[in-house]
C-alpha cells in the first residue's frame, strides 16, 4: 500500500516568522513529514542495513532451555553442603547440543560443558576450575548459591516478547537477537531513493578539465557518500546550469526516480538562485532562514509532491544543514524512528566570543587530551576543515563567552551515523 502523500504546504511557515530557530525548525519538521516508503518482507542477512516497517515479536525464547554458563560439574544445589563436599560422577555428560537424556540423582553430579542443556535433577553448575577430579567423584568447597553458573530459560527473551520497534535499523545486535530468537525474515521498508543535484554555471565534473572561473564539484560526492552512508539509495542527477529551464527538467526527472531530492547552491535569494526562484513558483517553497552559522539559506519546497532540501552553495553550510536538517527529515521520510544526536560536553580548547541570534556549529575533533578543538577558520568555504573535523561544536542561540576549559557541546560526527 502507497504512503499517503505530502501535503503541499507543509513546509509553511506560521505568518510572521521570519527567523527560525533550529529547534522549531526540527518540530515542524517532526511534525509535517512522515515515512513515504513502502515495506517488503527480505530474508534476515539481506536486511541488514535496512529499517523495520512493523514491530518484530520473538518467535522463540533466548535461552531455550537452562544451560550451563560453564565448563564444569551440575547437580542440585540441595546436594551441596558449607565447606567440603565430594560428590559420585553419573556415567556420560552433558555438551551443547547433545543433552545428556537421563536424570542425575540427588548426591550425584555430572560434567556439563558451556550451553549444554541442564538435565532433569540439576539446577547449580560448579566450574571445573574450582574441582578435583578423581576416582569417578569431584571435591569442591560450598557454599553454592542454587542456580549459579547456570542460565535460566527466557532470561534474556520470552517467546511472544517484542524484541525491536519498527522504525530500528537492522546492525549487527539487531541481526543477532532476530536469528537467536527465530526470526528467519522480516519486513522492512524499501530504502529512500535521495537524488542529489549540484547547481551552479561555475561547477565543472572532478576529472574534466576546469576552465577559467570554474571549480570542482565538491558538493555532489559529499552529499551522495553521506546519505549513502545513511542508508540511501543515491540518485545521481549530475550538475544543472543556473537557468530556470534546465533546473525544471532535472527536478523533474529527480522527482519521477527518487523520494527525496537535495540540491545543493542556489538557495538563496540572488539573481542566480534558481531553485528558490522555481520552489516558490510551484506554491508550495518556505525560505527558511534558519538562525543558524553556516547554512543560512536553505530553500525547502516540494516539486510535484517529492520534498526538495534546498542546501546553501558553500560546502560547509551544505554539509552542516545536511546533518541538522536533511538527516532527520530523511530519517522520517525512510521509517526511522528519530533519536537525536548523542552529544557530550567537553572542555574547549579554545576561547571564543559569541554573539546573541544564531546557533552555530563549529568544525571540531576531539584532542588526545579529550578536549574540544576548533578549525582555525570559520569560513564556510573552507573545505579542508570538514576533512580535518571528526564532529561539531553546537553553540547555543544565546550570547556565549567561551574560555579555555569551559564545557562546550561536542557532537560526534559518529553520532549522525556517520
Ligand atoms: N547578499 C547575500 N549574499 C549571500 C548571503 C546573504 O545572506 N546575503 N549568504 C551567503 C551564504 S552564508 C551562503 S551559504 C551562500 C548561499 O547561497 P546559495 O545557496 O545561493 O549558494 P551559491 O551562491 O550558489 O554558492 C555559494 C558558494 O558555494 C559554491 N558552490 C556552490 N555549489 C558548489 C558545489 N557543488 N561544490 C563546491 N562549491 C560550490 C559557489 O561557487 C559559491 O562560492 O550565499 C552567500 N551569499
Ligand atoms: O550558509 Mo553560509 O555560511 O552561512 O555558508
Amino acid at each position: 500500500m502507497k504512503p499517503p502523500a505530502l501535503t503541499n504546504d507543509c513546509f509553511a511557515l506560521p505568518q510572521g516568522i521570519h527567523w527560525t530557530p533550529v529547534d522549531a525548525a526540527l518540530a515542524l519538521l517532526e511534525e509535517r513529514l512522515h515515512v513515504v516508503v513502502k515495506g517488503e518482507d527480505l530474508p534476515l542477512l539481506a536486511a541488514s542495513g535496512r529499517v523495520l516497517a512493523a514491530d518484530v515479536t520473538a518467535q522463540r525464547s533466548n535461552p531455550p532451555a537452562p544451560n550451563s554458563a560453564v565448563d564444569g560439574y551440575g547437580f542440585d544445589a540441595q546436594s551441596v553442603v558449607d565447606g567440603p563436599n565430594i560428590l559420585p560422577l553419573v556415567d556420560g555428560r552433558a555438551a551443547a547440543g547433545v543433552p545428556f537424556s537421563g536424570a542425575v540423582p540427588a548426591g550425584h553430579a555430572i560434567r556439563i560443558l558451556t550451553g549444554a542443556c541442564v538435565p532433569d535433577g540439576v539446577n547449580t553448575v560448579v566450574l571445573e576450575e574450582d574441582c578435583t577430579v578423581a576416582d569417578e567423584a569431584i571435591a569442591f568447597n560450598g557454599p553454592l548459591k542454587q542456580g549459579a553458573n547456570t542460565r535460566k530459560s527466557g532470561e534474556d527473551v520470552v517467546a511472544g516478547d517484542v524484541i525491536l520497534k519498527q522504525g530500528t535499523v537492522l546492525a549487527a545486535p539487531e541481526l543477532a537477537i532476530l536469528a537467536a530468537t527465530g526470526v528467519s525474515s522480516v519486513q522492512v521498508y524499501r530504502p529512500l531513493r535521495v537524488a542529489v543535484i549540484s547547481t551552479g554555471d561555475e561547477l565543472a565534473e572532478v576529472g574534466s578539465v576546469a576552465g577559467a572561473g570554474q571549480i570542482f564539484d565538491a558538493n555532489r560526492p559529499m552529499l551522495s557518500a553521506l546519505f549513502a552512508r545513511f542508508g540511501a539509495t543515491i540518485v545521481d542527477m549530475g550538475q544543472s546550469r543556473d537557468s530556470t529551464e534546465a533546473l525544471r527538467k532535472v527536478l523533474d526527472e529527480a522527482a519521477h526516480s527518487a523520494d527525496m531530492i537535495l540540491t545543493s547552491g542556489g538557495a538563496s535569494a540572488g539573481d542566480e538562485d534558481h531553485v528558490s526562484r522555481l520552489l516558490e513558483q510551484t506554491g508550495s517553497m518556505a525560505l527558511w532562514r534558519v538562525a543558524m552559522k553556516p547554512g543560512r539559506p536553505m530553500a525547502l519546497g516540494l516539486w510535484s509532491g517529492i520534498p526538495v532540501f534546498g542546501l546553501p552553495g558553500n560546502p560547509v553550510a551544505a554539509f552542516v544543514c545536511a546533518l541538522i536538517f536533511a538527516k532527520p527529515a530523511f530519517d522520517i521520510l525512510s521509517g526511522r524512528t528519530g533519536r537525536r544526536p548523542q552529544a557530550f560536553w567537553i572542555p574547549a580548547a579554545f576561547s571564543k566570543s559569541k554573539k546573541a541570534g544564531r546557533r552555530e556549529y563549529l568544525r571540531a575533533r576531539m584532542g588526545t587530551d579529550g578536549r574540544a578543538e576548533r578549525f582555525h577558520s570559520e569560513g564556510s568555504g573552507r573545505i579542508s576543515g570538514l576533512a580535518w573535523a571528526d564532529g561539531l561544536i553546537e553553540l547555543p542561540d544565546e550570547a556565549m563567552d567561551i574560555a579555555e576549559g569551559d564545557l562546550v557541546k561536542y557532537l560526534p560526527f559518529a553520532s549522525f551515523g556517520l
